[in-house]
């Protein structure tokens, strides 16, 4: 653990995402909602309406070659107007809200998503880099709207739609409608296998997508790093190689689109060709069959041959919208990924009203403690106890891995013992009281972290209750005024750049200040990697604001270990030395 930084830890604050709703599965998009299902009956009704307008043109066309005249089309164009404008609007409507109720999906498995990361345990390992995280939420989760809007659509009217078309066609003819019905099959076979190839190659796809973002963000983050390293090219070859790899996945993902589209065409285009030449034969009296033993006329034929194309129109569009499926799945399956509970903090769900200051200094228990990390088989900690009197210093203080990080973590409840119990102020940390235990806490990581923003904004952290004033107070607490002075309303640059290691650790100090109710201090190694004077004026600080507090460190520091009311020593099997 080491980046969380010194405020009280309140993971379920009032911004956190509402759990889910547990409406449909995780990424549940298998049942169709409400919403959905009236989005797809108006996009049907839509296609359907081209039935009357169809039949209406072949009526006009038929009345006017039997000499009607182009009077007699008047009332039948009349009817073709209004049927376009109702089909229009019909269809702009079923669009407009199978769009909202896809952007709605989005957003509740978005903040499904990333309440399960919210949740996870810093100390897991198997938790998303953020870089990938972030491609997920904010990239690759958009590939879902055209797959909910506009492919699921598309994949109902594609299995309705024809059918309606050919019980139209087949009381005419049933030699047309039995080509349509021979051809039609065809489309979704040869799409389907096709498809499964996008499938694999889109999801290809997404994985290099992440995976190059997740590069390129860790890689931003230690530029300084690979600078130093004298890495820059090595870095900069790899990048162009993933970009490059991405291209040609690229393309694959786009020559199978293309290739869908030119199935679904050929098939159309000759069963509409063959249509129209039994149509055109059976008229001019060449092809008596497939008629029910009579001869449809003009108007029949025209009738039929209109719904020809129209019968292939929803499979034409489920084609358009294949594409959508195959990344529209895979962002699905991502966004699941994401949204895998693994290891959770204690707690975290129940809201937490703010905690009065001057709560005491709380009383620490380890009552067989038992605790090893996801994937590991060695238990960093095996039937552990522990007490800590109120108001009492301790140091942890053990060699590197003996588990000091993953014993503050515990009282943090950032991470579940597997077996025993932990105290605070005699209150059993569990999912229920970790909340609340946890908003009377305040931890110190080893790299605190530092958001971009002045040095102000950073101290009180959003916290309403910490005010410009507060805020000048924390900075004097901290021994900061120097730096606040140099530094004025300038901004700090994100992750502390522009800051001392030292002043970082002195600004997590302010925050800790600025959080009166937080009556445990948990710090973890402070005085790390700090010069002797700066490591001592840091341990001052601390001592300072610790005043009337439970303080627990965890530290191979001799020096600010003397400083303590006790030292607790560990060994490397995370149990108390003698
Ligand atoms: N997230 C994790 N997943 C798996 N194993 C871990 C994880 N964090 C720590 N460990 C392992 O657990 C053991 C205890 O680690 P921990 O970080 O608690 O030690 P520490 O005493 O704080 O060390 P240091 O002084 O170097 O920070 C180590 O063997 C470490 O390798």
């Amino acid at each position: 653990m080491s980046e969380t930084s010194a405020v009280p830890a309140t993971p379920s604050s009032a911004t956190s995402p509402a759990p889910p709703s547990g409406r449909r599965g995780r990424t549940g998009t298998a049942a169709l909602s409400r919403a959905e299902r009236r989005a797809i009956g108006l996009q049907v009704a839509a296609a359907l309406v081209w039935v009357p307008q169809a039949g209406l043109l072949a009526h006009a066309v038929a009345g006017i070659a039997d000499g009607a005249g182009m009077s007699a089309a008047l009332l039948p164009a009349l009817g073709l107007v209004l049927l376009g404008i109702l089909r229009a609007g019909l269809d702009a409507a079923g669009g407009r809200l199978a769009f909202r109720f896809a952007r709605a999906e989005l957003s509740r498995l978005r903040a499904q998503a990333a309440h399960a990361l919210m949740r996870r345990s810093p100390v897991d390992a198997g938790r998303a880099t953020s870089g990938l995280a972030a491609s997920v939420l904010a990239e690759q989760a958009e590939a879902v709207v055209p797959y909910l809007a506009r492919f699921r659509p598309a994949r109902f009217k594609a299995t309705c739609v024809p059918l309606v078309l050919l019980a139209f066609v087949l009381p005419v003819s049933w030699a047309a409608a039995f080509v349509l019905a021979f051809a039609a099959p065809f489309i979704p076979l040869f799409m389907a296998l096709i498809g499964w190839r996008a499938k694999e190659a889109s999801e290809a796809q997404l994985v290099e997508v992440g995976g190059m973002n997740a590069f390129l963000l860790d890689r931003l983050r230690g530029l300084a790093t690979i600078r130093g390293l004298g890495a820059v090219d090595a870095t900069a070859r790899r990048l162009r190689a993933d970009a490059e790899s991405l291209r040609r996945r690229t393309m694959v993902v786009l020559r199978i689109a293309f290739m869908s589209s030119a199935v679904l065409e050929l098939f159309s285009a000759v069963a509409v060709a063959m249509v129209a030449a039994y149509i055109g034969l059976h008229l001019l009296g060449s092809l008596d069959f497939g008629s029910w033993g009579h001869r449809f006329g003009l108007g029949e034929g025209l009738f039929v041959l209109l719904l020809a194309p129209a019968f292939f129109d929803p499979l034409r569009e489920l084609a358009a919208a294949w594409h959508d499926r195959a990344a529209g799945q895979a962002a699905l399956a991502a966004l699941e990924q994401l949204a895998e509970p693994g290891r959770p903090v204690v707690g975290g769900d129940v809201p937490v009203a703010p905690v009065p200051a001057g709560g005491g200094a709380p009383a620490l228990a380890l009552e067989s403690v038992s605790f090893r990390h996801a994937g590991t088989d060695a238990a960093v900690f095996d039937g552990f106890d522990l007490t800590v009197a109120p108001g009492e210093h301790v140091a942890l203080f053990a060699p590197s891995g003996a588990g000091k990080s993953t014993l503050l973590a515990l009282l943090a409840g950032l991470a579940a013992p597997e077996a025993g119990r932990i105290l605070i102020d005699g209150e059993v940390l569990t999912a229920l009281s970790a909340d609340r235990l946890r908003a009377r806490m305040a931890y110190i990581g080893q790299q605190p972290h530092i958001f971009a923003g002045t040095l102000g904004s950073n101290v009180a952290l959003g916290r309403p209750e910490v005010d410009a004033p507060a805020i000048g107070v924390a900075i004097r607490a901290a021994r900061l005024e120097r730096v606040a002075d140099a530094r004025g309303p300038a901004p700090i640059g994100e992750g502390g750049r522009g800051l001392s290691g030292g002043e970082g650790l002195r600004l997590a100090l302010a925050r800790l200040a600025a959080a009166p109710s937080a009556g445990l201090i948990l710090a973890d190694e402070p005085t790390a990697h700090l010069d002797s004077g700066t490591a001592g004026e840091i341990t001052e600080a601390l001592l300072e604001l610790a005043r009337g507090r439970t303080l627990v460190v965890a530290t191979h520091d001799p020096v600010l270990a003397a400083r303590m009311d006790r030292i607790i020593r560990l060994a490397p099997n995370g149990e108390i030395a003698p």
